[in-house]
């Protein structure tokens, strides 16, 4: 018998629910020796003939499974899969999405955290038949050394969807695309364009190095346990030739450009803290004393006798007084300004910038001797911000 808890039954008619459940036991068990009831906080139990199954579906993990046969084939259809690719396939759960990927592909790749997601995933493929176009891993995906494939295609736990994009577009996997199901606020910064009100760091990030489109949107009802959210599918195509290959100094420019992505650059770039900052990169970059001298920023203030920058040099009040008595600080300054100016960009705001634009003042400042990573520091940790 199905008892729908409160929260359940708010989002998904009994009979959806039943027929998940009905269609995994379908494949992997015996279903007229079973009920399947689920329960209060999303568990859902299979009752055998002796004994009883729990299945936890933890929300901690990003497990919503799709049930939406019509959405599953779509995101299929759409990843536009050839006989003859491998697809990795980050958290297939109990194999909704597997199964049909394995119809189509030459192979999958399932990368899974949760064993007994796993239990069930394995069961469902033997019953079809497919064991030897299968690769199962049980890890973390953002732990997974990935081997070679041709394509992504994945409902993916939400909460590591920007480690795992950043692990994907920056590290050494190529592939053709990436067909992902996201929550739909996320997939719509990743979508953002210039001008737009969430247009973010996330989406100049991932569009100097991918091309991203959007699929279609899925409702939260499409999913047991019922989401809180909507989704959407993105599909997202690495470039072959990205334009700017430093990423870290790339990172940590626009990290820079899109604290205050309102503000207009010239107003980001005069304040204290910032120019400060800089000015220590600029003395500790391997230029020639005649390249500094040049630029009449030659530092003796903020130098120790050993040539280090001092440390209290970040504090914004030391760095007030300084200012006033340093030339050199102030010169830097006017090179940043006038780096600014030379491009237009002195008044002009983040948020309306495409990557085209933002690429040409790093450019501009990096030609200029300044740069914004700062080797000394291990690289940011969110260079797709959430
Ligand atoms: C949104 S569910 C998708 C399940 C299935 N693909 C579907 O569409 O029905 C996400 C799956 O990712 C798994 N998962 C969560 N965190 C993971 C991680 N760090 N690495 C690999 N898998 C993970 C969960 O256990 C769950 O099975």
């Amino acid at each position: 018998m199905f008892r729908s808890p409160k929260p359940l039954s708010l989002c998904i008619p009994r009979c959806v629910i039943r027929q998940h459940f009905l269609q995994i036991c379908e494949k992997y068990t015996h279903l007229h020796k079973n009920r399947i009831e689920d329960d209060h906080n999303g568990k859902y139990r299979k009752k055998k003939e002796n004994h009883e199954v729990f299945l936890q579906l933890h929300k901690s993990r990003g497990q919503h499974l799709l049930t939406n046969q019509r959405v599953l084939d779509s995101i299929v259809q759409k990843s536009d899969i050839r006989s003859t690719d491998t697809v990795l396939e980050i958290g297939p759960g109990t194999g909704n999405l597997t199964l049909k990927l394995l119809e189509v592909a030459k192979h999958v790749i399932a990368v899974e955290i949760d064993k007994r997601m796993i239990e069930i995933l394995n069961k469902r493929v033997a019953e079809c038949g497919f064991e030897h176009k299968i690769t199962v891993i049980n890890k973390d995906a953002l732990k997974a050394e990935f081997s070679e494939f041709d394509l992504v295609v994945a409902n993916i736990p939400y909460n590591i969807s920007s480690p795992l994009l950043a692990k994907l577009l920056f590290g050494s996997s190529t592939f053709r695309s990436a067909t992902l199901l996201l929550q739909k606020e996320f997939a719509r910064r990743l979508l953002a364009n210039p001008g737009d009100s969430d247009y973010n760091r996330l989406a100049v990030n991932v569009k100097l190095v991918a091309d991203v489109q959007f699929v279609m949107d899925v409702s939260k009802r499409d999913f047991v346990p019922c989401p809180k959210v909507d989704s959407s599918v993105v599909m997202i195509f690495p470039k072959d030739d990205v334009p700017y290959k430093d990423l870290d100094e790339w990172g940590a420019f626009t990290k820079t450009c899109f604290t205050k992505k309102n503000k207009t650059l010239g107003a980001t770039f005069k304040q204290k803290k910032k120019v400060m900052e800089l000015y220590k990169l600029f003395n500790r970059r391997d230029l020639s004393e005649e390249e500094k001298s040049a630029d009449g920023c030659s530092n003796d203030r903020c130098n120790d006798e050993d040539g280090e920058v001092k440390e209290d040099c970040s504090d914004e009040e030391a760095c007030d007084q300084l200012s006033g008595l340093d030339t050199g600080v102030s010169n830097f300054k006017d090179k940043i300004m006038a780096v600014l100016k030379s491009g237009g960009f002195d008044d002009k705001r983040p948020s309306k910038l495409p990557n085209t634009e933002l690429l040409k003042l790093l450019l501009l400042f990096n030609q200029a001797g300044i740069y914004f990573y700062d080797q000394a520091r291990p690289a940011d940790d969110e260079f797709l911000p959430n």
